[in-house]
């Protein structure tokens, strides 16, 4: 008998507002638990916009939108980057991606589950805004961070997405990391004003994950097409992304499957629960 795959811990990095480095958050992250040991797939979900293949200087044969219009199966997408990190990469400018159904979105979610890599953590790189499929891969995550910036559009659009998962997803953790700081208090600043809000009006806790200074090794880094953490190892950004992965990787283990759309459902089952139900 084969033993089971073990639990995969599933983070799902989301902004509601664009451009605030959702993206480059998930590429340093992804690469930072990748240098700290744990075998990491990266998936681009943005369908529309894709950009982790070009942010890691990657061709891919095979994208999502291969997957969506049958000319493909899942597992031709995943490719190989730089230091062996796993990647599913999306496709840009397919517009009728973007349109994808809901029962699409879960169909995703499921076919995870029947693909057989050997990973420990797997980094969702979602679209900006609050569109059916991001609140889907938020849903299906166990942990969900969300990035915000110092500009006011950023802040009430992380909170307009937090409160939708919250109310319509069931979503009761997110973890708030603050992007492009001037300084380190920005950071604590920006998630307090998230947390005033969060506590009055929604059922969910909000940690704090820290914050990424603003960088210009990091500008200069997605020019290379390479992640921080690789090109500039000593950088300011560098430096936060790889205290944020120490973090991450102490969040609690995955409990168990809770019920609703999951991401690797299957391996969440314990042992035992499967023998007992087969
Ligand atoms: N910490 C940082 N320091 C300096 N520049 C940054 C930092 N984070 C992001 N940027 C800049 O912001 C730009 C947008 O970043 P990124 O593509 O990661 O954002 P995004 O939220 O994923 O955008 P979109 O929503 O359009 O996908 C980058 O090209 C980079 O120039």
């Amino acid at each position: 008998m084969t033993p089971p795959a073990a639990p995969v811990r599933v983070i799902a990095v989301a902004s509601g507002k664009g451009g605030v480095g959702k993206t480059s958050v998930s590429v340093n992250l992804a690469m930072s638990l990748l240098n700290a040991g744990q075998r990491t797939l990266l998936l681009d979900t943005d369908l529309g916009l894709a950009n982790i293949d070009v942010m890691l200087g990657l061709s891919p044969r095979f994208t999502l939108a291969d997957v969506f219009a049958g000319r493909c199966e899942l597992r031709d997408t995943v490719m190989e980057g730089p230091r062996g990190l796993w990647v599913v990469p999306a496709a840009s400018g397919k517009r009728h991606m973007t349109e994808l159904s809901p029962q699409q979105h879960v169909g995703l979610v499921h076919a995870f589950s029947e693909l057989d890599l050997p990973i420990d953590t797997m980094v969702v790189d979602n679209a900006a805004g609050i569109a059916d499929g991001v609140l889907t891969f938020c849903q299906a995550a166990q942990d969900v961070i969300v990035v915000v910036c110092d500009e006011p559009a950023s802040v009430t659009d992380a909170y307009a997405l937090i409160k939708v998962l919250n109310r319509e997803r069931g979503v009761n953790r997110v973890q708030v990391l603050a992007n492009q700081v001037q300084h380190p208090a920005e950071g604590r600043q920006l998630f307090e004003k998230l947390e005033r809000v969060t506590s009055r009006f929604l059922d969910v806790t909000l940690g704090y994950l820290g914050a990424i200074p603003r960088d210009e090794w990091l500008r200069r880094s997605i020019q290379r097409q390479e992640a921080v953490v690789e090109a500039f190892p000593s950088a300011p950004s560098s430096v936060a992304f790889r205290d944020i992965a120490r973090r991450a990787g102490q969040w609690q283990s995955p409990q168990g499957p809770r019920g609703h759309v999951e991401f690797f459902i299957e391996r969440l089952v314990s042992p035992n629960a499967r023998s007992a139900t087969a």
